[in-house]
């Protein structure tokens, strides 16, 4: 496909540390947004027949919202920079990341957007959660108030999002801090919520990287998976990539253009 190969030679090669050629496992099994060990079959065929449409030219809005230092920062910072810094800095409205991925050859990015928790922040950084496919929702994990306060947050997320469109994961983050039993006992919680909120759960530590790429990767493999079945659905029975042919009987064109959207990219 020749607008692919045209877009590829304009970027620079993606990285090879992050290439996903098998789909990352969930956390735990109870809460997690599917538990099949590889990637939907009809997205693989599709990218190994290259008819993945636009999904290689989109990049994925995500939000990281969650209560004040339980985090945010120091998560996106430990996979994007792989660096970490004890000082608490808080963050002024928003700030953003893009990172690029290979999924099953094809490229897909993710656009990380790190929100303030702090309340005097809060309505500056809401006003950028609009069009997000990813809501990451943070806590940490020697913190019961901040577990309490996730609903609230998804609420606030959802309010600038089709809660239809958006797949949700809940963090626990700070890992490194409490000691097995605490943990596991705030474990219990976190997943009854997530399973609530049908989110998919799991618990990281920015400073020692714990689980922090394997959960981005999951984030990446999981919101690349919907896009290429949204672009799959949308094309209906006509082959993505392929010539539309036009004739003045089809009106292939006008029913793919009126079904929704996904609410993903921008
Ligand atoms: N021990 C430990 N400390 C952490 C970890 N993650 C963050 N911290 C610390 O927690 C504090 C707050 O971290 P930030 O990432 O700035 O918190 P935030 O959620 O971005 O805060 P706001 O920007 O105000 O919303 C900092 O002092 C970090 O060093 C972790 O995994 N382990
Ligand atoms: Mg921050």
């Amino acid at each position: 496909m020749s607008v692919r190969i045209s877009a590829m030679s304009v970027l620079p090669p993606v990285r090879k540390d992050r290439v996903i050629a098998q789909l990352p496992q969930c956390y735990r099994k109870e809460a997690a947004l599917h538990t099949k060990e590889e990637f939907n079959n009809k997205v693989k065929t599709a990218c190994q027949e290259q008819r993945t449409g636009t999904v290689g030219f989109k990049i994925s809005k995500v939000i990281v919202v969650g209560d004040l230092a339980v985090g945010k920062t120091c998560l996106i910072n430990r996979f994007c920079k792989d660096a970490f810094d004890k000082n608490y800095k808080a963050t002024i409205g928003v700030d953003f990341e893009m990172e690029r991925f290979e999924v099953l050859g094809v490229p897909f990015s993710l656009q990380l957007w790190d929100t303030a928790g702090q309340e005097r922040f809060k309505c500056i950084a809401s006003t950028y959660y609009r069009g997000a496919q990813v809501v990451i929702i943070v806590f940490d994990v020697n913190d019961v108030a901040s577990l309490g306060h996730v609903r609230q947050w998804l609420e606030d997320a959802l309010k600038e999002n089709d809660p239809t469109a958006v797949q949700l994961f809940l963090v626990g983050t700070k890992k490194d801090l409490s000691s097995p039993a605490q943990y596991s006992q705030i474990e219990q919680d976190a997943l009854k919520i997530a399973q609530e909120i049908t989110a998919e759960y799991w618990a990281v530590s920015s400073l020692t990287g714990e689980n922090v790429n394997e959960f981005f990767f999951r984030v990446a493999s999981l919101a690349f998976e919907t896009n290429v079945l949204a672009e799959l659905e949308k094309s209906g029975t006509r082959q993505i990539g392929e010539v539309v042919k036009i004739n003045s009987t089809s009106n292939n064109l006008y029913t793919t253009s009126k079904k929704k959207q996904p609410n993903c990219c921008q």
